[in-house]
């Protein structure tokens, strides 16, 4: 068991919030973005990740942002439904934005980077007017996701959806998803972080995005401890810092500690990671897993993602899961 209060009368599992973008994921690996001419098109965005894992475990998704109106987005569209999504929320731009890209390079499995085109990005236009207080209050849960911060008024919006979670008494996750190349400079990012993870009942980062948010006080560099107990005196009841292919470590309000190791595998790209853990750790928690367990659910759908293409497409359903877990070890007892 664990203490987070999911009100069982509520028809939706979880509602995201942010970005629908797409990933052109380089086709040949093993060499620079300068020399890959083929991709294969994806949809992405960390939000819409996190929906689409948790949809294939089981957990009823709905998703709540702003397409461009133009084929990528109906492309996106159409991938929601089809993955049982609810996409009553997500509306579209008639200004002229597009859809964000992320081309992805896979030079080895330890050298993956990102090429953002994200000028204009309907997602980012998303605005308080569309954020409905009575599908919000529908949810057990809302996900709320870092970059969905960067600008107005799709910040706005976050932190409007983040009132109405609070006041209807919605589990929040914030998953901190930190992009640089979205953010102007480190002192506005690091004041909306810290502003909206007051407000968040669950925490996930990884170690250097906990050190991003705590420039603000000139503490980078906390040990993880400390950094979850920072938010402890605020509303946060789970902190969990992520350490890559070193695992992970969460700590509940109690100040015990949960460390979780990693499933090795074949590594064909890193990123991934962090949306197929996230969705596959809510949705442990969803169903009453204790931490622990939830943490290991995380680990083995990032094992299997990153072994695969794409992000999206490759989340495990829960039978997938389920037979990975019973045929693999956890190798845990990492040193960090
Ligand atoms: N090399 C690896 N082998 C096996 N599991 C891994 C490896 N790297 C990461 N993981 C798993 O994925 C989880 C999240 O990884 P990581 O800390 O890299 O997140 P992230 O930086 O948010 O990911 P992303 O690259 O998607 O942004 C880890 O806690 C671990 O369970
Ligand atoms: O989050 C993004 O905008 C890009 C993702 O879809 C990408 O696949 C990734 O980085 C996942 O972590």
């Amino acid at each position: 068991m664990n203490a987070l209060p999911f009100d069982p009368t509520r028809p939706f599992d979880l509602v995201a919030i942010g970005r629908l973008c797409i990933d052109l994921n380089a086709n040949e690996t093993g060499r620079p973005m300068e020399e890959t001419v083929t991709f294969t098109k994806y949809v992405g965005g960390s939000p819409a990740n996190i929906a689409i894992g948790a949809a294939r475990l089981g957990l009823r998704t709905g998703f709540i942002g702003k397409l461009a109106d133009d084929q990528m987005g109906r492309f996106i569209r159409g991938y929601l439904q089809t993955n049982n999504i609810d996409d009553s929320q997500v509306t579209v731009d008639h200004t002229g934005a597009v859809t964000g890209l992320a081309f992805t390079e896979i030079k080895s499995p330890q050298e993956c980077s990102i090429l953002m085109y994200r000028d204009h990005a309907a997602d980012l236009l998303l605005t308080t007017e569309e954020i409905s207080e009575d599908y919000i209050r529908q949810s057990k849960a809302l996900l709320i996701s870092g970059t969905a911060l960067a600008q107005s008024p799709s910040r706005e919006a976050v932190f409007l959806a983040l009132e109405y979670a609070v006041k209807h008494e919605v589990v929040v996750f914030f998953d901190l998803d930190y992009r640089p190349y979205t953010w102007k400079s480190a002192a506005e990012t690091a004041v909306y972080y810290n502003l909206a993870a007051e407000k968040c009942d669950v925490i996930i980062g990884t170690r250097e995005e906990f050190d991003m948010m705590e420039n603000l006080y000139n503490e980078p560099g906390a040990d993880d401890r400390a950094t979850a107990a920072r938010w402890f005196s605020r509303q946060a009841k789970l902190v969990v810092i992520k350490h890559g292919g070193k695992g992970s470590i969460a700590y509940t309000a109690d100040e015990a500690s949960h460390r979780s190791g990693i499933f090795r595998t074949k590594v064909l790209k890193t990123f991934g990671a962090g949306d197929s853990y996230a969705s596959a750790f809510i949705f442990g928690l969803m169903k009453g897993e204790d931490v622990s367990t939830a943490m290991r659910f995380g680990s083995a759908s990032a094992s299997l993602v990153i072994s695969r293409h794409s992000c999206s497409d490759a989340m495990p359903t829960r039978a997938e899961l389920e037979l990975f877990l019973e045929s693999n070890e956890e190798i845990t007892g990492a040193a960090y």
